[in-house]
């Protein structure tokens, strides 16, 4: 076990908490998401997590030892757990490449070199290596920001909505290269984002925070395809909700069938549009109570009268 957090409660101002009661243990090499909507707590729960700000109540166990208090300490946080958020410190007089290194004076020469070029090389900023950082752009830095925090070879790396300003090909090789030190390393991560879409591909496990409190505990398979409700389910991509007999039945766009089948629901359905994705067209269909319900297919589905949801 890597973090555990036993009923932790926090507020900015006395009578308004911002989370309440919160509980959840960390494995060692585990990859958690936090998905929420905005404002719900999440950023705070992280800035908590790391030692940054102190809590109202609970306790927050690192390795089995008690995280102190950030009120007793001159520096708040903890040298093995790293947080990436937008207010993360970088050395903006210093440049890129030096800006990396500086975290890794625990190397010899040769190593630090190797480690700041194979970080250099991830987040893509070989051609920004000798600029100051205070000159790169938002999302440069907070790529920077990401690399300088692997420097550390931290044992807990917290990302705050770490794909902001990341492009497809980056936040894949991204995800792959933390998912390999995590296992590697057994380097704990804990990431926080309102998009779960993204979430689904990078963690173990997802955890839906709404209202201060965490509502779910999910795995990705389980996000996607057995979300509790329509609110939960829709963090994860589009969500039909259909009701059938007075039942409200939930399904994917994915989840159907066009061929008559006598184990799967059969919907009366009136075409409206399609749009194009690239990869599939995302088919848009009336129900008889007016409702939309959204189908994906490698075409357009004109002429569809019908469907069977396999849910
Ligand atoms: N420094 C602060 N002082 C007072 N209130 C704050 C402070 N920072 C955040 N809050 C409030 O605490 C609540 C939770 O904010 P937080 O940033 O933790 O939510 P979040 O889920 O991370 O939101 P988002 O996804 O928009 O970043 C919000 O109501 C916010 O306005």
């Amino acid at each position: 076990m890597s973090l555990k957090a036993e009923n932790i409660s926090f507020s900015y101002i006395d009578q308004k908490m911002v989370f309440k009661d919160i509980s959840f243990t960390l494995q060692a090499g585990e990859i958690l998401s936090i998905v929420g909507p905005s404002g719900t707590g999440k950023s705070s729960l992280l800035k908590c997590l790391a030692g940054l700000i102190p809590l109202n109540s609970g306790k927050i166990y690192f390795e089995d030892e008690l995280l102190p208090n950030p009120r007793d300490l001159l520096i708040p946080g903890h040298p093995e757990i790293a947080l990436v958020n937008q207010l993360f410190k970088l050395d903006e007089y210093f440049s890129v490449r030096e800006n990396i290194s500086n975290q890794l004076h625990h190397l010899n020469n040769e190593d630090r070199k190797e480690f700041t070029n194979e970080l250099l090389e991830i987040f893509e900023l070989e051609s920004l290596s000798e600029v100051k950082s205070r000159e790169i752009s938002g999302g440069e830095q907070q790529r920077l920001s990401m690399a300088c925090a692997l420097a550390k070879e931290p044992k807990c790396l917290f990302l705050d909505e770490p794909f902001v300003h990341l492009d497809v090909h980056l936040n894949k090789k991204i995800e792959d290269y933390i998912r390999e030190l995590a296992k590697v390393r057994n380097m704990s991560v804990v990431l926080v984002t309102h998009n779960g879409v993204e979430a689904l591909s990078w963690s173990d496990r997802i955890m839906v925070m709404s209202n201060g409190e965490i509502k779910s505990n999910y795995t990705p398979h389980q996000a996607y395809f057995k979300p509790k409700n329509l609110f939960e389910g829709r963090f994860f991509g589009e969500l039909n909700s259909v009701y059938i007999n007075k039942k409200q039945v939930l399904f994917r766009p994915n989840e159907y069938t066009l061929m008559a089948n006598e184990k799967a629901l059969k919907i009366d359905v009136s075409w409206k549009n399609a749009s194009f994705k690239g990869t599939y067209f995302a088919n848009y269909f009336r129900l008889e109570n007016g409702k939309t319900i959204v189908l994906y297919a490698d075409e357009e589905l004109k002429k569809t009268k019908e469907i069977y949801v396999t849910k």
